[in-house]
């Protein structure tokens, strides 16, 4: 049965190697992030207007359209209960959609990126509420992250399946609390399914390693214990030599580089490079003073580079407990930093419905990564 309200929260993403290989079908290895995390609150309307609000994205104000515009007649392939190689990308659909999102608006200026973000959400939208059986006719989204946007962190995946969970719930494909290992593993199915579809839209020709780390996350995992156990800095440093020789690499991520070695530390770039971000493995007998030294001097910097301390292995995708009672301004409003706690996030796991499923997956898009 379907509720009138959701908050959702999935986690980002590091590749740790293989992001350029896993788009030619090889293998990659991930991470779900902990605490840098996409959340979206979901609420019903029932006067049949769909209202999105971006404002991570610098939308001022939010989008507003009546359901009746959206293209249904265009939707021809909603196989949600079907295996996923049914569920092909309507192109058709899609440009329909962008045409709607790009001349929508006559209360304000709709940037290119805040263009494909609405598509993707109208594009799941229309697929999904297509066939449906519910007594949402209409719904208010905000979605906020403390991810950085545009980074290599996944912050994409993480909307896309924030979108996609959101909509199968209040569409009523997949119930919450997911009782049992079954529901919770066609539920985790489907979601990561239509993620990607919403992938397909922000990205072309996404290889599926990001969306399936948003959705299954990992439990806790920390970089500590990883790059002791395992991995030595060489491996670290290759993968990052390896990639700017595929022309990916940035000088600013070397400048990181250089910044991280002068304390005995080991970095690479990580997703699709070009600038974004840098990931810096801290081993376990790296001392609290040291990491701050570097964090200092990081920040110091021409460049000013932000850090973001964090470990590898955060929940999966979630359903958060909806008797909490953060209101839709609150939510707008809240400084990044407060998004766990004031969506209850941070409270302890009987609160919270996690998908988690942790496995080597040989994906259905043809590569295979590992979630760690
Ligand atoms: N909080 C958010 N609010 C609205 N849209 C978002 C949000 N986070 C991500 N997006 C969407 O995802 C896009 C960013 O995707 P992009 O692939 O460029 O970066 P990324 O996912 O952070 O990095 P990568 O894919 O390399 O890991 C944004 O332009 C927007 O369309
Ligand atoms: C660079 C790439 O690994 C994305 C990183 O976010 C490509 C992909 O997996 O689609």
């Amino acid at each position: 049965m379907s509720s009138d309200r959701y908050i959702i929260s999935a986690p980002g993403k590091v590749i740790l190697f293989g992001e350029h290989a896993v788009v030619h079908g090889k293998t990659a290895i991930a991470g779900s992030l902990d605490e840098l995390r996409t959340y979206a609150l979901f609420e019903k309307r029932i006067d049949g207007y769909l209202e999105l609000n971006l404002p991570d994205l610098g939308l001022q104000r939010a989008i507003l359209w009546p359901t009746s515009i959206l293209p249904y007649n265009l939707v021809n392939n909603v196989e949600t209960k079907e295996g996923p190689q049914k569920l092909q990308f309507n192109d058709i659909l899609f440009h329909k959609i962008k045409s709607i999102v790009s001349n929508g608006q006559d209360n304000q200026e709709i940037n290119h990126k805040q263009q494909i973000a609405a598509s993707t959400f109208l594009y799941l939208y229309t697929c999904l509420k297509y066939n449906s059986q519910t007594s949402w006719d209409g719904m208010t989204i905000c979605v906020r992250s403390n991810l950085p946007i545009g980074s290599g962190l996944g912050s994409s995946a993480s909307y896309s399946v924030c979108l996609a969970t959101g909509l199968l719930l209040a569409f009523g494909y997949i119930s919450p609390p997911f009782e049992n290992k079954q529901d919770f593993k066609k539920s985790s199915e489907l979601i990561n399914l239509w993620a990607y579809q919403a992938e397909k839209v922000l990205h072309g020709t996404p290889s599926g390693v990001d969306n399936s780390v948003a959705t299954y996350g990992k439990r806790r995992y920390s970089v500590h214990q990883w790059s002791d156990s395992k991995y030595k800095g060489g491996f670290i440093d290759m993968g990052h030599h390896l990639l700017n020789s595929l022309g990916v690499g940035h000088p600013s991520l070397d400048k990181v580089r250089e910044i991280a070695a002068q304390y005995d530390l080991h970095t690479k770039l990580t997703g699709a490079g070009g600038g974004g971000c840098a990931v810096t493995f801290i081993r376990n007998d790296v001392p609290k003073e040291k990491v701050e030294n570097v964090k200092k001097d990081l920040n110091a910097s021409p460049h000013c580079f932000e850090c973001y301390e964090t470990s590898i292995g955060g929940h999966g995708v979630g359903v958060l407990d909806t008797c909490i009672s953060t209101d839709l301004q609150e939510f707008l409003k809240s400084e990044k930093n407060k998004l766990a706690e004031i969506t209850g996030w941070k409270r302890t796991d009987e609160f919270r419905m996690s998908l988690r499923i942790n496995e080597l997956r040989k994906s259905i898009y043809g590569s295979t990564f590992l979630i760690l």
